[in-house]
């Protein structure tokens, strides 16, 4: 079966955009991720922060998916987003939980000046930017939960969340549903943290809404 052309499944991410579903998980937030949204889809694309084959499916596929995260951090007064790139899941993840300090870690500066932008343009309050990889603040600071999406394999992924994590908080992954096969790898890192076994988790975002898969570990 030959795939959808870009305009039908473009058509079918802006309907679901607008789905009463989404606009109920999305809440208050909703005009901020719409906002991003329209970043992401015209300077964000220009600057190469997202490639243009993704803008059909963008709501799908990176700011839903990057929302269903949030139902795992919900409660967590800090946050800290590795490897955020463009704001997928910090900025969604920033905007839908306003009660947490987001620190979103990114090594790239053209990348920092973009996540600046965006705060600036949303209004977010409650965001902190540090230009880095994650190792270099594992003795700096730690928070309550530590999100990421493509940014590593499990294994490499755990070394670098891991110390950022405070006992008693978790580390939570948006992957693919073969992350399984990264566990058996990962284990040992994890083992070495004395953090609990991977979570591989289906995380349902909003009706209509593929699910994802999250990985949490918690420490
Ligand atoms: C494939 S991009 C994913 C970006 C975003 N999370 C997303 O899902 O669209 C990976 C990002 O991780 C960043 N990165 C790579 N190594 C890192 C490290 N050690 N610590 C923090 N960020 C890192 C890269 O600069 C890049 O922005």
């Amino acid at each position: 079966m030959s795939a959808a052309p870009d305009e039908v499944v473009a058509q079918r991410d802006r309907e679901l955009s607008e789905s009463p579903a989404v606009r109920e998980l999305l809440g208050e937030a909703l005009p901020q991720i719409v906002q991003f949204a329209e970043m992401l889809e015209t300077d964000g694309e220009l600057r190469g922060l997202i490639g243009p084959r993704e803008l059909p499916r963008l709501w799908e596929r990176h700011i839903l998916n990057s929302a269903a995260v949030v139902q795992f951090v919900r409660d967590a007064p800090t946050i800290a987003d590795i490897g955020s790139g463009a704001g997928l899941p910090g900025i969604v993840v920033a905007a839908m939980v306003p009660s947490a300090t987001v620190t979103l870690i990114e090594p790239m500066e053209r990348r920092c000046t973009w996540l600046a932008e965006v705060v600036e343009a949303l209004g977010l309050e409650n965001v902190v930017i540090k230009r880095g990889r994650a190792e270099e603040f594992h003795d700096a600071f730690e928070v309550a939960a530590v999100t990421s999406r493509a940014v590593a394999a499990l294994d490499k992924l755990s070394r670098l969340s891991l110390p950022l994590v405070e006992v008693g908080g978790q580390m939570v992954v948006l992957k693919g549903q073969n992350v399984q096969q990264e566990i058996p790898k990962a284990l040992k890192v994890i083992r070495r943290f004395k953090a609990s076994e991977p979570e591989v988790l289906s995380a349902e975002v909003a009706a209509g809404v593929e699910s994802t898969t999250v990985v949490r570990i918690r420490r």
